[in-house]
Protein backbone atom coordinates (compact mmCIF):
# COMPACT_ATOMS: atom_id res chain seq x y z
CA UNK A 1 0.00 0.00 0.00
CA UNK A 2 1.10 3.45 -0.73
CA UNK A 3 2.08 5.56 2.00
CA UNK A 4 3.00 9.44 2.04
CA UNK A 5 4.36 10.52 4.99
CA UNK A 6 3.79 13.87 5.77
CA UNK A 7 4.87 13.56 9.32
CA UNK A 8 4.10 16.84 11.01
CA UNK A 9 3.18 17.55 14.28
CA UNK A 10 2.74 13.93 15.03
CA UNK A 11 0.49 13.54 12.19
CA UNK A 12 0.81 10.47 9.68
CA UNK A 13 -1.69 11.43 6.46
CA UNK A 14 -2.18 8.45 4.30
CA UNK A 15 -2.16 8.70 0.54
CA UNK A 16 -5.44 5.89 0.02
CA UNK A 17 -7.94 8.14 2.19
CA UNK A 18 -8.58 11.13 4.60
CA UNK A 19 -7.88 9.66 7.85
CA UNK A 20 -5.56 10.79 10.10
CA UNK A 21 -3.76 8.67 12.42
CA UNK A 22 -2.52 11.37 15.15
CA UNK A 23 0.65 9.90 17.69
CA UNK A 24 -0.39 12.12 20.65
CA UNK A 25 -2.95 9.40 21.77
CA UNK A 26 -1.21 6.57 20.80
CA UNK A 27 0.64 4.74 23.36
CA UNK A 28 0.02 1.19 22.81
CA UNK A 29 1.12 -1.65 24.33
CA UNK A 30 4.22 -2.56 22.00
CA UNK A 31 5.46 0.81 23.45
CA UNK A 32 5.54 0.47 27.32
CA UNK A 33 5.45 -3.50 27.39
CA UNK A 34 2.44 -6.39 27.26
CA UNK A 35 -0.65 -5.66 29.06
CA UNK A 36 -3.02 -8.72 30.33
CA UNK A 37 -6.01 -9.82 28.42
CA UNK A 38 -9.25 -8.22 29.76
CA UNK A 39 -11.60 -9.91 27.15
CA UNK A 40 -10.83 -12.58 25.53
CA UNK A 41 -13.46 -14.56 22.50
CA UNK A 42 -13.15 -17.71 21.86
CA UNK A 43 -14.92 -19.44 18.73
CA UNK A 44 -17.96 -16.89 19.53
CA UNK A 45 -21.10 -17.21 17.69
CA UNK A 46 -24.35 -15.53 18.01
CA UNK A 47 -27.61 -16.17 16.31
CA UNK A 48 -30.96 -13.96 15.89
CA UNK A 49 -33.00 -16.54 15.30
CA UNK A 50 -31.89 -17.61 11.71
CA UNK A 51 -29.90 -15.08 11.32
CA UNK A 52 -26.19 -15.84 12.16
CA UNK A 53 -25.22 -12.58 13.36
CA UNK A 54 -21.48 -13.37 15.05
CA UNK A 55 -19.22 -15.80 13.23
CA UNK A 56 -16.47 -17.22 14.81
CA UNK A 57 -15.32 -14.29 16.73
CA UNK A 58 -11.84 -15.02 18.25
CA UNK A 59 -10.81 -11.57 19.54
CA UNK A 60 -8.44 -10.34 22.40
CA UNK A 61 -8.95 -6.72 24.11
CA UNK A 62 -6.04 -5.93 26.59
CA UNK A 63 -5.99 -3.89 30.10
CA UNK A 64 -5.58 0.28 29.78
CA UNK A 65 -6.52 0.19 26.12
CA UNK A 66 -8.46 1.65 24.10
CA UNK A 67 -10.03 -0.71 21.20
CA UNK A 68 -11.89 -0.11 18.55
CA UNK A 69 -14.65 -1.64 17.09
CA UNK A 70 -14.98 -0.31 13.32
CA UNK A 71 -16.90 -2.01 10.19
CA UNK A 72 -20.36 -1.07 8.16
CA UNK A 73 -23.62 -0.79 8.88
CA UNK A 74 -25.19 -4.17 10.13
CA UNK A 75 -21.68 -6.09 10.36
CA UNK A 76 -22.60 -6.51 14.17
CA UNK A 77 -20.52 -4.31 16.27
CA UNK A 78 -23.61 -3.49 18.71
CA UNK A 79 -24.25 -6.67 18.87
CA UNK A 80 -20.87 -7.90 19.72
CA UNK A 81 -20.51 -4.95 22.54
CA UNK A 82 -23.31 -5.97 24.05
CA UNK A 83 -22.33 -9.76 23.98
CA UNK A 84 -19.37 -9.11 26.17
CA UNK A 85 -21.90 -7.49 29.23
CA UNK A 86 -24.39 -9.85 27.93
CA UNK A 87 -26.77 -7.00 27.18
CA UNK A 88 -27.57 -9.22 24.03
CA UNK A 89 -29.42 -11.75 26.03
CA UNK A 90 -32.33 -9.36 26.70
CA UNK A 91 -33.78 -10.21 23.03
CA UNK A 92 -35.29 -13.53 23.40
CA UNK A 93 -34.18 -14.76 20.00
CA UNK A 94 -30.57 -14.80 20.39
CA UNK A 95 -28.55 -17.97 20.70
CA UNK A 96 -24.66 -17.87 21.20
CA UNK A 97 -21.82 -20.56 21.03
CA UNK A 98 -18.08 -20.22 22.32
CA UNK A 99 -16.74 -18.53 24.68
CA UNK A 100 -16.46 -14.93 26.14
CA UNK A 101 -13.58 -14.78 29.03
CA UNK A 102 -13.33 -11.87 31.37
CA UNK A 103 -10.42 -12.10 32.92
CA UNK A 104 -10.17 -15.97 31.98
CA UNK A 105 -13.39 -16.73 33.12
CA UNK A 106 -16.58 -17.57 31.09
CA UNK A 107 -19.38 -14.77 31.20
CA UNK A 108 -21.42 -17.64 30.86
CA UNK A 109 -20.47 -19.74 33.56
CA UNK A 110 -23.46 -20.03 36.42
CA UNK A 111 -20.63 -18.57 38.71
CA UNK A 112 -20.54 -15.67 37.27
CA UNK A 113 -23.96 -13.36 37.75
CA UNK A 114 -25.02 -10.91 35.05
CA UNK A 115 -25.02 -8.45 37.32
CA UNK A 116 -21.24 -9.23 38.89
CA UNK A 117 -20.49 -8.51 34.96
CA UNK A 118 -22.40 -5.57 34.44
CA UNK A 119 -21.02 -3.81 37.64
CA UNK A 120 -17.60 -4.47 36.17
CA UNK A 121 -18.36 -3.75 32.35
CA UNK A 122 -19.94 -0.90 32.14
CA UNK A 123 -22.12 0.24 29.42
CA UNK A 124 -22.08 4.12 27.59
CA UNK A 125 -24.61 4.55 24.47
CA UNK A 126 -24.85 6.17 21.51
CA UNK A 127 -27.39 8.91 22.77
CA UNK A 128 -26.91 10.26 25.88
CA UNK A 129 -29.41 8.89 28.30
CA UNK A 130 -29.49 10.09 32.07
CA UNK A 131 -32.53 8.63 34.09
CA UNK A 132 -34.76 12.00 34.61
CA UNK A 133 -33.24 12.81 38.13
CA UNK A 134 -30.64 14.74 39.53
CA UNK A 135 -26.91 14.60 38.74
CA UNK A 136 -26.40 13.26 41.92
CA UNK A 137 -28.81 10.85 41.70
CA UNK A 138 -28.05 9.21 38.33
CA UNK A 139 -24.65 8.92 39.47
CA UNK A 140 -25.33 7.81 42.93
CA UNK A 141 -27.69 4.94 41.26
CA UNK A 142 -25.10 2.49 40.79
CA UNK A 143 -23.60 2.59 43.94
CA UNK A 144 -27.34 2.60 45.71
CA UNK A 145 -28.26 -0.50 44.15
CA UNK A 146 -24.83 -1.82 45.27
CA UNK A 147 -26.50 -1.11 49.37
CA UNK A 148 -23.96 1.80 49.73
CA UNK A 149 -25.95 4.06 52.13
CA UNK A 150 -24.11 6.73 54.07
CA UNK A 151 -23.98 10.33 52.43
CA UNK A 152 -20.64 11.00 53.12
CA UNK A 153 -19.55 7.64 50.86
CA UNK A 154 -21.66 8.59 47.95
CA UNK A 155 -20.97 12.14 48.64
CA UNK A 156 -17.60 11.25 47.69
CA UNK A 157 -18.16 8.27 45.23
CA UNK A 158 -20.32 10.92 43.32
CA UNK A 159 -17.65 13.58 43.33
CA UNK A 160 -14.47 11.32 42.28
CA UNK A 161 -17.11 9.87 39.64
CA UNK A 162 -17.41 13.55 38.10
CA UNK A 163 -14.15 14.70 38.02
CA UNK A 164 -13.07 11.10 36.51
CA UNK A 165 -15.44 12.19 33.41
CA UNK A 166 -14.15 15.70 33.49
CA UNK A 167 -17.45 17.35 34.30
CA UNK A 168 -17.21 17.99 38.20
CA UNK A 169 -15.91 21.64 37.42
CA UNK A 170 -19.17 22.45 35.15
CA UNK A 171 -21.75 20.53 37.55
CA UNK A 172 -20.36 21.04 41.32
CA UNK A 173 -22.88 23.78 42.15
CA UNK A 174 -25.86 22.42 40.55
CA UNK A 175 -25.90 18.77 41.47
CA UNK A 176 -29.50 18.89 42.52
CA UNK A 177 -30.73 19.76 39.15
CA UNK A 178 -32.32 17.68 36.54
CA UNK A 179 -29.50 15.51 34.41
CA UNK A 180 -32.33 16.49 31.27
CA UNK A 181 -31.03 20.16 31.97
CA UNK A 182 -27.58 19.54 30.50
CA UNK A 183 -26.69 19.85 27.34
CA UNK A 184 -26.08 16.50 25.24
CA UNK A 185 -22.81 16.53 25.98
CA UNK A 186 -22.74 17.08 29.21
CA UNK A 187 -24.87 14.60 29.62
CA UNK A 188 -23.14 11.75 28.63
CA UNK A 189 -20.06 13.12 30.45
CA UNK A 190 -22.58 12.56 33.37
CA UNK A 191 -23.46 9.03 32.01
CA UNK A 192 -20.05 8.55 31.61
CA UNK A 193 -20.02 9.23 35.41
CA UNK A 194 -22.38 6.93 36.03
CA UNK A 195 -20.94 4.12 34.18
CA UNK A 196 -17.65 4.76 36.64
CA UNK A 197 -19.52 4.97 40.01
CA UNK A 198 -19.85 1.23 39.97
CA UNK A 199 -15.85 0.96 39.61
CA UNK A 200 -15.90 -1.12 36.68
CA UNK A 201 -12.73 -2.41 34.81
CA UNK A 202 -14.33 -2.17 30.94
CA UNK A 203 -16.14 0.34 29.47
CA UNK A 204 -17.96 -0.24 26.75
CA UNK A 205 -19.08 2.60 24.14
CA UNK A 206 -21.60 2.70 21.45
CA UNK A 207 -20.87 5.27 19.33
CA UNK A 208 -20.38 7.48 22.10
CA UNK A 209 -20.10 10.48 20.26
CA UNK A 210 -22.38 10.25 17.21
CA UNK A 211 -24.75 12.27 18.59
CA UNK A 212 -22.50 15.17 20.07
CA UNK A 213 -21.19 18.25 18.19
CA UNK A 214 -17.22 18.71 17.50
CA UNK A 215 -16.05 20.28 20.51
CA UNK A 216 -18.71 17.65 22.60
CA UNK A 217 -16.65 14.98 20.78
CA UNK A 218 -13.24 16.44 21.56
CA UNK A 219 -14.28 16.64 25.22
CA UNK A 220 -14.81 13.30 25.66
CA UNK A 221 -11.83 11.51 22.92
CA UNK A 222 -9.72 13.39 25.64
CA UNK A 223 -11.59 12.16 28.46
CA UNK A 224 -10.92 8.25 26.94
CA UNK A 225 -7.41 9.08 26.66
CA UNK A 226 -7.31 9.95 30.14
CA UNK A 227 -9.70 7.23 31.52
CA UNK A 228 -7.50 4.89 29.77
CA UNK A 229 -5.07 5.19 32.45
CA UNK A 230 -7.24 3.18 34.91
CA UNK A 231 -10.28 1.23 32.61
CA UNK A 232 -9.81 -0.40 29.59
CA UNK A 233 -12.28 0.76 26.90
CA UNK A 234 -14.04 -1.12 24.11
CA UNK A 235 -15.36 1.76 21.73
CA UNK A 236 -17.53 1.45 18.33
CA UNK A 237 -17.13 3.96 16.06
CA UNK A 238 -18.38 4.93 12.28
CA UNK A 239 -15.78 7.78 12.29
CA UNK A 240 -12.75 6.56 10.83
CA UNK A 241 -10.91 9.91 12.15
CA UNK A 242 -11.88 8.92 15.66
CA UNK A 243 -10.48 4.96 15.82
CA UNK A 244 -7.50 6.20 14.13
CA UNK A 245 -7.04 9.33 16.92
CA UNK A 246 -8.14 7.49 19.99
CA UNK A 247 -7.71 3.93 19.57
CA UNK A 248 -4.97 1.63 20.34
CA UNK A 249 -6.24 -1.15 18.47
CA UNK A 250 -8.78 -1.67 15.73
CA UNK A 251 -11.03 -4.63 14.79
CA UNK A 252 -12.51 -4.82 11.12
CA UNK A 253 -16.18 -6.09 11.31
CA UNK A 254 -17.71 -7.15 7.90
CA UNK A 255 -20.61 -9.26 7.45
CA UNK A 256 -20.41 -10.69 11.08
CA UNK A 257 -16.79 -11.65 11.32
CA UNK A 258 -13.46 -10.34 11.95
CA UNK A 259 -11.62 -9.16 8.51
CA UNK A 260 -8.81 -8.05 10.58
CA UNK A 261 -8.04 -7.20 14.06
CA UNK A 262 -4.54 -5.06 14.26
CA UNK A 263 -2.23 -1.85 15.99
CA UNK A 264 -4.87 1.04 14.63
CA UNK A 265 -1.48 2.09 12.91
CA UNK A 266 -1.29 -0.99 11.09
CA UNK A 267 -5.35 -1.14 9.98
CA UNK A 268 -5.04 2.43 8.66
CA UNK A 269 -1.63 2.63 7.32
CA UNK A 270 -1.06 -1.23 6.17
CA UNK A 271 -3.69 -3.56 6.32
CA UNK A 272 -3.28 -6.97 5.47
CA UNK A 273 -6.75 -7.19 3.57
CA UNK A 274 -8.39 -4.99 0.80
CA UNK A 275 -11.45 -4.96 2.39
CA UNK A 276 -9.97 -2.96 5.46
CA UNK A 277 -8.28 -0.76 3.12
CA UNK A 278 -10.95 -0.03 0.87
CA UNK A 279 -13.41 0.10 4.12
CA UNK A 280 -10.87 2.56 6.42
CA UNK A 281 -9.83 4.54 2.72
CA UNK A 282 -13.85 5.31 2.98
CA UNK A 283 -14.21 3.38 -1.04
CA UNK A 284 -17.36 1.45 0.69
CA UNK A 285 -19.30 2.12 4.03
N1 LIG B 1 -32.68 -6.95 18.46
C1 LIG B 1 -32.43 -7.56 17.31
N2 LIG B 1 -33.24 -8.54 16.87
C2 LIG B 1 -33.00 -9.21 15.72
N3 LIG B 1 -31.94 -8.93 14.91
C3 LIG B 1 -31.09 -7.98 15.30
C4 LIG B 1 -31.28 -7.24 16.52
N4 LIG B 1 -30.27 -6.34 16.64
C5 LIG B 1 -29.49 -6.51 15.56
N5 LIG B 1 -29.98 -7.48 14.75
C6 LIG B 1 -29.36 -7.94 13.48
O1 LIG B 1 -28.02 -8.30 13.73
C7 LIG B 1 -27.17 -7.86 12.68
C8 LIG B 1 -26.09 -6.96 13.26
O2 LIG B 1 -26.70 -5.77 13.79
P1 LIG B 1 -25.88 -4.75 14.68
O3 LIG B 1 -26.85 -3.73 15.18
O4 LIG B 1 -25.07 -5.47 15.67
O5 LIG B 1 -24.91 -4.09 13.58
P2 LIG B 1 -24.02 -2.78 13.67
O6 LIG B 1 -22.74 -3.12 12.99
O7 LIG B 1 -23.92 -2.32 15.07
O8 LIG B 1 -24.85 -1.75 12.80
P3 LIG B 1 -24.94 -0.14 12.87
O9 LIG B 1 -23.57 0.34 12.55
O10 LIG B 1 -25.95 0.19 11.82
O11 LIG B 1 -25.39 0.22 14.26
C9 LIG B 1 -28.08 -7.18 11.66
O12 LIG B 1 -28.40 -8.13 10.68
C10 LIG B 1 -29.31 -6.82 12.47
O13 LIG B 1 -30.46 -6.81 11.66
Amino acid sequence: MVNIMTKEKNTVTRAAGTTVVEDRFRDSAADDGIREPVFKTNNFNLWYGDNHALQDINLTFNQNEISAIIGPSGCGKSTFVKALNRMVELVPVVRTEGEILYLENNIFDRKMTVEELRTKVGMVFQKPNPFPKSIYDNVAYGPRVHGIRKKKVLDEVVEKSLRDAAIWEEVKDRLNENAYGLSGGQQQRVCIARALATEPDVILMDEPTSALDPVSTTKVEDLMHELKKDYSLIVVTHNMQQAARVSDTTSFFYQGYVVEHDDTKIIFENPRDQRTEDYVSGRFG
